[in-house]
């Protein structure tokens, strides 16, 4: 069968972390060009086993193994918090996503929305302990990317400190259902196109689980327009994919690029229509934090600004692919 998308290969760097602190002048720059070029880029040797990432994915999918009941007592909310189930809705598709995805954060937001112990002994504590480690990674990046920026070393560790109380830092796990194989005329989307509008992602996707795909080229935060050449992520269970979000690209006044991904909507017949597991690590600002690039391109935000302009710019670019959707 002919590929009706259009794939190109790109190069996405891979950066390791080993002897960090010895190498950290070495791994900033490869960190910098990535963010320049890519806005993508995979870890290697950054102090998680495949069997740590291994029990992280076997606690998620005993999560969404639950009665769909029992995950309704934790329902998602606008802090970005909790269960959701077939409700996101991309502006790039106008349709749900399929799939289902629990977010967790480390502060005040998960009150009364952890899952009992009585429905899943010892979740929160894994969780936790996973999400303390996947911080302490993303803290190393904040020092090299400050320091390539030209900010003290610790500058956007404290942006995102996340034993304030107000820290917004999300893990998502998430699922894709499996779909069918024989097309029965419908698009099944799983991650509609979009960009991230943290400061960094970082993935994890389970060994053979393909789908993620990359599609380079925007040149300001505030575009919601997409190409349509795309390059296959794949899944390895012991790296780490990072990406840039809004948030980095206006702190570096543009420097470096968000970039569009989506999970591809399985139609060719190489593509992978099984059930998907990953998980993202979403390093979000403190609402009081000050965000300004060196050249001062865009006007000084907080992070409570910033996440708001963020979902108000997303709204209004859903609402105008709904309004084209209903007219079409
Ligand atoms: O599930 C994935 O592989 C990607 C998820 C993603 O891009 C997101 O939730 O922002
Ligand atoms: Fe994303």
């Amino acid at each position: 069968m002919a590929s009706q998308t259009r794939y190109v290969d790109r190069m996405i760097p891979q950066v390791s972390l080993r002897d960090f602190e010895n190498r950290m002048d070495e791994i900033t720059a490869a960190l910098i060009h990535a963010a320049e070029n890519v806005g993508f880029f995979t870890l290697i040797d950054h102090g998680l086993s495949k069997e740590d990432i291994d029990i992280m994915f076997a606690t998620s999918k005993n999560f969404f193994d639950l009665p769909d009941e029992t995950k309704a007592t934790v329902p998602w909310n606008s802090n970005n918090v909790g269960w959701e189930k077939n409700s996101q809705i991309r502006p790039s598709t106008g349709q749900p996503d399929r799939k289902e995805s629990y977010q967790m954060q480390f502060g005040e937001n998960m009150k009364k929305l952890w899952i009992e112990d009585d429905h899943l002994p010892g979740f929160q504590a894994t969780s936790l302990n996973f999400m303390h480690r996947v911080q302490e990674i993303s803290e190393r990046l904040m020092r090299c990317f400050a320091r390539g920026l030209g900010f003290p070393d610790n500058f956007f560790i404290e942006c995102h400190g996340i034993t304030r109380p107000n820290s917004q830092t999300t893990m998502r796990l998430l699922h894709y259902f499996s779909l069918p194989e024989i097309s029965d005329g419908k698009v099944y989307h799983r991650a509609g196109a979009h960009a991230d509008w943290d400061f960094l992602t970082l993935l994890f996707q389970k060994e053979g689980q393909s789908g993620l795909e990359i599609c380079p080229g925007r040149e300001v935060v505030t575009e919601f327009g997409i190409g349509d050449e795309w390059t296959k992520v794949e899944a390895k269970t012991e790296e780490i994919v990072c990406n840039i979000g809004d948030l980095l690209m206006s702190w570096s006044d543009d420097r470096f690029k968000s970039t569009f991904h989506r999970v591809k909507a399985p139609c060719e017949q190489e593509d992978y229509f099984g059930d998907r597991y990953s998980i993202a690590y979403f390093n979000q600002p403190c609402k009081d934090s000050l965000i300004q690039g060196p050249l001062k391109k865009y006007p000084m935000v907080t992070g409570a600004q910033f996440t708001e302009n963020a979902m108000k710019r997303n709204f209004a670019a859903l609402q105008e692919k709904l309004q084209a959707v209903a007219a079409a």
